[in-house]
């Protein structure tokens, strides 16, 4: 394609001429997301960005003016959740790490020009929260503390925040209430008795309402590792599982690797249908954040409108 990619340095045998690309999907490091989607929709290309949307909230703000600008439709990589069906929703936790040393010294995520950090790479802790609680943008930052990275003190290695949101609505029988949400992200979670990695603490969402506490665990990669939805009833203690990972080696629509999330999204109360405000409203909560946090701006690639 010709929006200032250069095929022959990664030994790209043909490239395609921009007329004939209809769609770019951008997996380069946080850092150029905002870059290179801007570069596309110019193009009028559609476009199909990574996580974490962009490096910051006014990053995100330029992504989305360009695709309104230009007419092209800006999909998400989303995930689709459950919400509560019990009752209102009382508070949130959302969980995700990667075990110490699972993550090169070199890898893009520990790099601040990059955007990198454990909040942005495990952005998910944050989507998964904002769609169970059907929130906009969170409505304070109550704490957050960072971890810093042993090779940069601007990188968060790990990421403790909690968030009160604002949940129902005036005109609701219940009203308006606030709902607290906590989160932890970690790039380098240290191992059980300096010993064993926790690869069980796969990305997951606690979701207690008032009748009962719903569990997804696993719900960003139920294609190829386990997962489930459990849902504990809080009179009766019992729990009900869903899980759908029977695998018959097809994919495909009548495959049997289905997805947990997937199959739930029919009857979820909040799931993303992949809107630009959406994630705007999750790298504001990102930025907000990083700032009550005491972290520098994570930076965008300056030459955005350099063509
Ligand atoms: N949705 C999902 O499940 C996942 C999403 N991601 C997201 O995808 C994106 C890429 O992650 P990942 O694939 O793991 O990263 P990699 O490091 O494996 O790949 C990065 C790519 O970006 C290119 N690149 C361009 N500029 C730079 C630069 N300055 N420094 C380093 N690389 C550069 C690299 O090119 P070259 O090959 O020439 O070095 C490489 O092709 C991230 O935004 C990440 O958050 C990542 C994993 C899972
Ligand atoms: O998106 C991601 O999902 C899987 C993680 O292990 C990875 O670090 C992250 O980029």
């Amino acid at each position: 394609m010709s929006v200032g990619f250069k095929p022959f340095k990664a030994n790209i045998a043909h490239a395609f001429g921009s007329p004939l690309v209809d769609f770019v999907y951008i997996s380069l490091p946080n850092g150029q997301h905002g870059k290179w989607a801007i570069k596309a929709l110019e193009k009028c290309k559609h476009v199909l960005l990574e996580k974490a949307f962009t490096a910051n909230d006014a990053e995100a703000r330029r992504v989305i003016e360009t695709a309104q600008r230009t007419v092209s439709a800006l999909p998400l990589l989303s995930l689709m959740l459950t919400g509560p069906q019990h009752g209102k929703v009382l508070r949130t936790h959302a969980i995700m790490t990667s075990p110490v040393c699972s993550i090169s010294a070199s890898d893009i995520r520990w790099q601040f020009d990059l955007a990198g950090g454990a909040l942005m790479d495990v952005t998910y802790v944050l989507l998964s929260t904002r769609f169970a609680l059907d929130a906009g943008a969170s409505l304070c930052v109550k704490s957050a503390h960072t971890r810093p990275s042993p090779w940069d003190e601007r990188v968060d290695e790990a990421m403790d925040t909690t968030l009160v949101y604002r949940e129902g609505s005036a005109e609701s029988a219940e009203g308006e209430y606030n709902v607290e949400a906590t989160v932890y992200a970690d790039m380098r979670r240290a191992n059980v008795a300096g010993l064993v990695p926790r690869v069980w603490e796969l990305p997951t969402i606690d979701v207690e309402t008032e009748r009962a506490v719903v569990t997804l665990y696993n719900f960003t990669m139920p294609h190829h590792l386990y997962h489930y939805i459990a849902t504990k009833d809080k009179a009766t203690g019992e729990t009900q599982y869903e899980k759908h990972y029977k695998y018959s080696g097809k994919t495909g629509a009548h495959g049997a690797r289905r997805s947990t999330g997937a199959r739930t999204a029919g009857s979820s109360r909040s799931s993303s249908t992949g809107s630009a405000g959406a994630s705007l409203r999750t790298v504001t909560n990102q930025s907000s954040i990083d700032q009550v946090a005491g972290l520098p701006l994570r930076p965008a690639m300056r030459d955005v409108v350099k063509q």
